[in-house]
């Protein structure tokens, strides 16, 4: 099989067509942690995300969150305590396209780097607050 890359992005144009069957089962090798689910009739891509604690779920989904807006392709996002849902569907197609498993292994990538990312994250604040002690804000 070709392996599918974070690159792989294509524009959805007139000509392109949701996946096939065969299509969605070859692609779905490349992110074997997703399922493939029908809602209405409609494949989705969904992944369930387990975190210690509401802080952790809501970085996450702010991360997805940023992901999609470079993308301008957008996931159902399903935050609770300590999970965290991510739904990706081609709407204009009404079903799935390679784009789909292109951003699905996106998240897949940045959740590798995740401990790196909040542990960056923490270091920042801890940074700024030294610098900008919440009792004296600049300008203040
Ligand atoms: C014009 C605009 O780019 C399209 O409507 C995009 C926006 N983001 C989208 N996101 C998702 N998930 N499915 C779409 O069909 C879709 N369409």
């Amino acid at each position: 099989m070709t392996e599918l890359t974070a690159q792989n992005w294509e524009p959805i144009t007139e000509a392109s067509t949701r996946l096939s069957d065969d299509e969605i089962k070859e692609l779905h090798k490349s992110v074997p942690n997703w399922q493939v689910v029908e809602i209405n009739n409609l494949k989705h891509l969904q992944r369930h995300f387990e975190f210690p604690n509401f802080e952790q779920s809501l970085e996450f989904v702010y991360e997805v969150g940023k992901k999609a807006l470079e993308q301008k392709h957008y996931p159902k996002l399903v935050v609770d305590v300590t999970y965290v849902t991510v739904d990706w569907v081609t709407h204009d197609l009404h079903g799935l396209h390679k784009n789909d498993f292109v951003m699905a292994l996106r998240v897949d990538d940045m959740l590798s780097r995740w401990e790196l990312i909040s542990g960056e994250k923490d270091a920042v604040e801890e940074a700024s607050e030294e610098s900008f002690p919440a009792s004296d804000p600049p300008g203040y």
